[in-house]
């Protein structure tokens, strides 16, 4: 999260998903009720096209962006506006800088893996050293979220134990939680704790710089005594 997000008094939150393919990230972003259309890079020769469309779409509440898909909702009956980006989503057209580009422009991650995938638990601790260099120079370090995927699939489908995810979410420190982009299960709970730990941590710098502003106008007038 940059300071711009930080002093910025705005209720609107990029989330990145992060996570190795077919974990279900693209079905995730549809569940939660996003406009899901799949946009590559655009080159300039396609840009205009691109503009028009998005005039087109930023009228409606489903609007799209070059590689998110927005959302205006409320969370706790306060009105916010998510977009979220699938940033391994392009990887064909995408290069190492615009993904870097991608994750420092997202306000907070979820880390995707598949309960059926031990190899895509891995990923998530490749995943989460790329947003923590990417994010180094922020104030914070990055709001993340553990998601473990696919929660609906048959006992003996899954690989990876609620045990080892609570595991890692530990030594991420972040929440851990079980979804089903499938079911639908979980899904919006972890956007919206994400909405609320965003909030919070806003809500945090506010009070901080307000406390700086105090103390500086106190020590100018103990100054001029
Ligand atoms: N049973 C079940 N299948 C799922 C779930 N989530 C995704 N899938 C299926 O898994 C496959 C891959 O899902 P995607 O959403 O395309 O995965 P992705 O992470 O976006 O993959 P990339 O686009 O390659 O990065 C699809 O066939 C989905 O229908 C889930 O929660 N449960």
């Amino acid at each position: 999260m940059s300071i711009d997000t930080l002093v910025n008094d705005r209720d609107a939150w990029t989330i990145a998903l992060v996570g190795a393919p077919g974990v279900g990230k693209t079905r995730f972003i549809s569940r939660v009720g996003f406009v899901c259309v799949r946009f590559t890079l655009l080159d300039a020769s396609t840009s205009l096209c691109w503009m028009t469309l998005k005039f087109l779409f930023l009228e409606l509440d489903g609007l799209t962006s070059k590689q998110g898909f927005s959302k205006r909702f409320a969370v706790d009956n306060q009105d916010t506006l998510v977009t979220l980006v699938d940033v391994y989503q392009n990887r064909q057209g995408t290069s190492e800088d615009d993904v870097d580009s991608l994750l420092r422009d997202a306000d907070a991650f979820i880390l995707m893996y598949s309960s059926t995938s031990p190899y895509s638990l891995q990923d998530v601790v490749a995943y989460t050293r790329r947003v923590r260099r990417a994010t180094a120079s922020y104030a914070h370090d990055p709001v993340l979220s553990l998601v473990a995927n696919q929660r609906d699939r048959p006992a003996q489908d899954k690989e990876v134990s609620r045990l080892e995810g609570e595991a890692l979410a530990r030594e991420l420190d972040c929440p851990y939680t079980e979804t089903s982009a499938k079911t639908g299960d979980g899904v919006h709970g972890v956007v919206e704790d994400l909405v609320r730990a965003l909030r919070a941590r806003q809500e945090q710098y506010a009070r901080k710089q307000e406390n700086s502003k105090i103390g500086r106008a106190v020590r100018s007038f103990l100054g001029r005594r």
